[in-house]
């Protein structure tokens, strides 16, 4: 196993506002609650739950971006909770791809300095060939060469999709965390995109996290799916499983696809 959450859980201070008073704090909620989940080496865990169900939430708890009320976060049997490892220690091994890809690319840099970029800063000794690099991870992710001198506003979206994932894989971390990261894709790019993750999956034996709320395409993709509910995890299951599934959150999700299909 490469990452484990135990019994994790965040909770925010909920404020009440009083007219001519500061706001105060009036209790807390937690967005996740007692979460524990095991992610295997080379897995393909998917993360489904309705909106505000905690799912980045849960995401920023493992990039350490969020203090856990409780719980531990252990990657590679050691702690990474306790915010001991640097930042650049854990984005080596654990990497993010969001959702809004234009937003996380900055629009004065071309594609080739978006990814010279992380080649730089975790691999300072392959100055010499971070160009080739940056020309196969292009390839890995099937985009052109000449992608490379472009800038982010002459891409599609699901070209600055694929080169969030380019930039993601430059650090060769061991962990993805995908959060919605093919949502507003047309459904054409998303299936051609999963399939790109699918392949550098399988090629660089690589574990992910795959947070959505769209089951339907997530199933085929995903060896195992944990199914997020009011910030608790109700159910883990195998797709073809369905017969045996327990909780009445996820019975409704399959028969929504049921009636949709
Ligand atoms: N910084 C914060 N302060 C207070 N509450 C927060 C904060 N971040 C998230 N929440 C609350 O935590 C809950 C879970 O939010 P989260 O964004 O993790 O859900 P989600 O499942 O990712 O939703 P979505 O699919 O819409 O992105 C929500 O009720 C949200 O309002």
């Amino acid at each position: 196993m490469i990452l484990e959450l135990r019994q994790v859980t965040k909770a925010y201070p909920v404020r009440k506002r009083r007219k001519g008073w500061f706001n105060q704090q009036a209790g807390e909620q937690a967005a996740v609650k007692q979460v524990s989940l095991e992610l295997q080496r080379g897995e393909c865990l998917g993360l489904v739950g309705e909106s505000g169900s905690g799912k980045s939430t849960l995401a920023r708890c493992i990039l350490g971006l969020e203090t856990l009320t409780s719980g531990e976060i252990w990657l590679d049997h050691r702690p990474i909770h306790t915010g001991r490892m640097k930042d650049i220690h854990l984005y080596k091994r654990i990497q993010l791809v969001a959702q809004d890809s234009s937003s996380s690319l900055h629009p004065r840099m071309t594609i080739r300095d978006i990814l010279l970029e992380p080649i730089r800063n975790y691999f300072p000794e392959r100055k010499a060939q971070a160009l080739d690099i940056c020309l196969s991870l292009l390839e890995s992710v099937g985009l052109e060469a000449d992608s490379l001198e472009k800038y982010p506003t002459q891409l599609s979206g699901g070209q600055k999709q694929r080169v969030c994932i380019a930039r993601a894989l430059a650090v060769e971390p061991e962990i993805i965390l995908f959060d919605e990261s093919v949502a507003n894709l047309d459904t054409a790019t998303q299936s051609s995109v999963l399939d790109v993750l699918k392949k550098v999956q399988i090629e660089r034996q690589l574990s992910y996290l795959f947070i959505t709320h769209d089951l339907q395409s997530t199933r085929p993709f995903c060896d195992r799916i944990a199914v997020m509910y009011q910030g608790e995890i109700v159910e883990i299951f195998k797709d073809g499983d369905q017969s045996l599934l327990e909780h009445e959150y996820t019975r409704a999700l399959f028969q929504t696809l049921a009636v949709e299909n």
